[in-house]
């Protein structure tokens, strides 16, 4: 293998890493509006209930289709679409604060993307401001927005880090979940003790000091 040959290897990679990153989503997956999405989900989860052998005429079941169809696309995979990007407005970071945020126990609502059932669990954010800060609440939109989809929870970490750095225009960043995965817990090997911890530190993070402080912070009760 020549340098050139390695070179390329070495892009690809990279593109492979990056591209990793991203949600797999079909390259025409926004086709389709909102509402053609909850008639054709609706139909599907109507066959799934019928095939269940679910009586679709009884009054507590036939409204189903249509309330999991509406909740998929309006609610707990809302995040899919990249319309639903919180809109984030970078502020000056005029009273020079240069400490840690944590904006800590942020609620976590997703979805393993194995088994459609509910990853539950909370997410604990940090960055250091450079020039800039946003709205604290922009931070819990960031973590809701990635969560909202199908997931696997290390990538999930990795998402919400990446928003974070493109949002604050920083590297220096930490982000924490802790989650219990109802595939775990409530199906499959039935544990419902165990619980998974993800963590992504990058810039100022990766040094123990500043790591220190920050699952410091997130201990205090
Ligand atoms: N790495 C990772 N794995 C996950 C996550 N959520 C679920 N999984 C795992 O995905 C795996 C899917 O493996 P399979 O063996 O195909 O699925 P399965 O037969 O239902 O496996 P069991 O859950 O062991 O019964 C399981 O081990 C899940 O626990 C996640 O966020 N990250
Ligand atoms: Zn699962």
């Amino acid at each position: 293998m020549d340098n050139q040959d390695l070179e390329n290897d070495f892009e690809a990679m990279d593109d492979h890493m990056m591209s990793s990153l991203d949600t797999p989503l079909r390259p025409d997956a926004f086709d389709l509006t909102d509402q053609e999405k909850i008639k054709i989900i609706e139909g599907h989860f109507r066959e799934i209930m019928h095939t269940l052998g679910l009586d679709l005429t009884d009054d507590s079941l036939k409204g189903t289709p249509h309330r999991v169809a509406k909740m998929y696309v309006k609610e707990i995979f809302h995040g899919l679409n990249p319309d639903n990007k919180p809109a984030i407005r970078r502020f000056e970071n005029k009273y020079n604060y240069n400490r840690m945020l944590v904006e800590r126990d942020i609620t976590l609502y997703s979805s393993c993307e194995h088994h459609f059932v509910p990853i539950i669990g909370k997410a604990h954010v940090a960055y250091i401001p450079g020039e800039h800060v946003i709205g604290l609440s922009k931070l819990n939109r960031i973590v809701q927005y990635y969560a909202r989809r199908p997931q696997v929870q290390e990538r999930m970490t990795m998402q919400i880090a990446n928003e974070l750095k493109q949002a604050l225009q920083t590297d220096d960043v930490a982000v924490l979940i802790e989650a219990d995965h109802l595939c775990v817990m409530s199906r499959g090997v039935n544990d419902v003790t165990s619980s998974t911890i993800t963590a992504e530190y990058s810039g100022l993070f990766e040094q123990d000091q500043y790591r220190n402080e920050f699952l410091s912070h997130i201990r205090k009760k």
